[in-house]
């Protein structure tokens, strides 16, 4: 798997984004957000978390304006794959690539703590490593985390299994507990929660590494 994490003035999970790709055994090109294009032969796009643009506007509305995000829009229109987390789900919001918006946390606070995830779906590559109904541990760390759209978006995500994780305890007032979602092809996954923060044995848990192996899995033989 040939994977590109984007990097946005304020982006602060770039690093560690790269890192999990890369220990399931991707090879990985940090690009810049002025960037126009992906490097050649890119399978993966990775859009990390954190504070693009500062936040200003709307969280992500300003980076999905940026010149790397045409070609990321291109990728994904071709059948590319896109990870976006966190901020990364903003911007793909934002860029109209995931349907729906991240509103402020319901109780108006930023937070950061590890909650569990229940897998919706392992119908995806994404998500192929574990068994639908698993209760994962994953962090979080947000304040514009709550997951909204409108009722026949949320019907239609959940009639087309596209929610991919949901929170078993909600903490933010996220529409149906949604923390995570599938576009139609199920080839571009946003999720607020951070895999890569639960990717090795240092981060206090490991339960994100499945996500990685099983793209890196998917993708060896794509
Ligand atoms: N960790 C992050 O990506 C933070 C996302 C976003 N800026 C928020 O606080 O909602």
């Amino acid at each position: 798997m040939r994977a590109a994490v984007v990097v946005f003035p304020g982006s602060n999970c770039d690093r560690d984004l790269a890192v999990a790709f890369r220990a399931s055994g991707a090879e990985v090109e940090m690009v810049w957000h002025k960037d126009s294009a992906l490097p050649e032969g890119i399978d993966m796009v990775g859009i990390p978390g954190g504070f693009s643009y500062g936040d200003y506007l709307r969280c992500g509305a300003i980076a999905a304006q940026s010149p790397i995000c045409g070609a990321v829009r291109a990728h994904a229109e071709r059948g590319g794959y896109v990870l976006g987390v966190c901020n990364g789900f903003q911007v793909l919001t934002e860029t109209g690539l995931l349907p729906g918006a991240l509103l402020r946390n319901a109780g108006l606070k930023y937070i950061c703590k590890t909650v569990g995830l229940k897998v919706e779906t392992s119908q995806s590559d994404f998500t192929s490593a574990y068994n639908a109904g698993d209760v994962i541990d994953i962090p979080i760390a947000h304040h514009d985390g709550n997951y909204f759209a409108d009722a026949d978006t949320i019907a239609r995500l959940q009639d087309e299994d596209r929610v991919a994780f949901s929170y078993t305890d909600n903490p933010n007032g996220a529409q149906a507990d949604i923390a995570g979602i599938l576009s139609p092809n199920r080839r571009v996954l946003g999720m607020m929660p951070h895999p890569e923060r639960a990717a090795d044995a240092g981060h206090g848990g490991t339960d994100g590494v499945a996500l990685f192996r099983a793209l890196a899995g998917a993708l060896a033989t794509a």
